[in-house]
């Protein structure tokens, strides 16, 4: 397999009045050419900030405390801000959250995109408009509407602009990050589709943050499951549906609706995420975990590997407790 990223023990704080926060912490998974990565978890749990971490976007009062973030074996976290800039949108690029945060409403959709070509690539005025119109044409946009401005489209056909520009310089990488909120139900599942056949399409790996778990494990070849901070799980999708080890991703499973499953009873999880500011070292869930035990609120289990390619941090693991 051709690993196209590569994240090991990525940690990032952020400092605030009260401490600490410990947003993400010892994070570890890694992606293949051609594969989707469903980056799931409850809101807060630091999936926009492992995104950030990655693409080196975190500010102050943020900070990436260590870790290596490896994209085709180059370290973005020790990487210039030049080479930074060279690879950004070539091998790596966004979906953002809101099309209305990626476009300026003063400019036409086509000379938005023309400029990230021109940007980054050696090509003439014209060939950049070529490539513009087959990009929209791509996204299921007529090509001639380049010379359009935003607000002549709908929310779901932004949202297509944005896909076509993080794809406009040919990156290998692509991160969504909750590319459909603030759609409605149909043009979110449009435009996730699109995501799904692109990925196809091109060949590429596409990380996509989200927190609805029927959506990513419908699409999504592997799924990391977030709990505060932490990667508890990191597994084929087959296996997290299957055979889910962590107490975390059961609770998450019982906790949505299943399609093919009508009659399934949603079982919510009792308590709340804790405050990540100082956090002691203990497992992160073992306050809302059923078999937590005095090991679980005195050290925090290591993400390891029960069988390949299927990674769980919960000491039910290491006592074979477990089913
Ligand atoms: N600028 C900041 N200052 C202080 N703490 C921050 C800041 N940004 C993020 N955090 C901390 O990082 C944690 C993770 O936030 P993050 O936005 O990464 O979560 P998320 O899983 O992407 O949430 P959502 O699904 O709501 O977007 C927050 O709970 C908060 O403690």
């Amino acid at each position: 397999m051709n690993t196209v990223l590569s994240v090991e023990n990525l940690s990032t704080y952020f400092k605030t009045d009260k401490g600490i926060a410990k947003a993400v912490e010892n994070v570890s998974f890694s992606l293949n050419k051609g594969e989707m990565l469903g980056l799931i978890g409850e809101s807060g749990c630091g999936k926009t900030t492992v995104a950030q971490s990655i693409l080196r976007l975190i500010e102050y009062p943020g900070k990436v405390v260590s870790g290596r973030v490896l994209l085709n074996g180059r370290d973005l976290i020790k990487a210039s801000e030049k080479e930074l800039s060279s690879m950004r949108w070539k091998e790596i690029s966004v979906i953002p959250q809101s099309a209305m945060n990626a476009l300026n409403p003063i400019f036409t959709i086509g000379d938005q995109i023309m400029e990230s070509i021109l940007l980054h690539e050696n090509v003439s005025k014209r060939e950049a408009l070529q490539r513009t119109k087959t990009l929209l044409e791509l996204v299921g946009i007529d090509g001639e509407r380049w010379r359009s401005y935003p607000h002549e489209f709908s929310g779901g056909m932004k949202q297509r602009v944005a896909i076509a520009m993080a794809l406009a310089c040919n990156p290998k990488l692509v991160i969504s990050d909750e590319s459909t909120t603030g759609l409605d139900v149909l043009t979110q599942a449009q435009v996730i589709a699109l995501i799904k056949s692109l990925q196809k399409k091109m060949d590429l790996s596409v990380i996509l943050i989200s927190h609805d778990l029927p959506m990513v494990t419908a699409i999504c070849d592997k799924i990391a499951i977030m709990y505060a901070g932490n990667i508890v799980e990191w597994a084929s999708t087959e296996d997290i549906l299957k055979n889910p080890r962590h107490p975390y991703s059961q609770a998450l499973l019982n906790a949505s609706p299943d399609l093919s499953n009508p009659e399934k009873e949603v079982v919510s999880i009792p308590g709340s995420v804790p405050n990540l500011v100082d956090f002691p070292h203990s497992c992160r869930f073992h306050t809302r975990c059923p078999y937590a035990y005095d090991k679980c609120r005195q050290e925090n289990p290591e993400f390891k590997e029960i069988k390949k390619g299927h990674y769980v941090a919960c000491f039910l693991e290491e006592e074979g407790n477990h089913g």
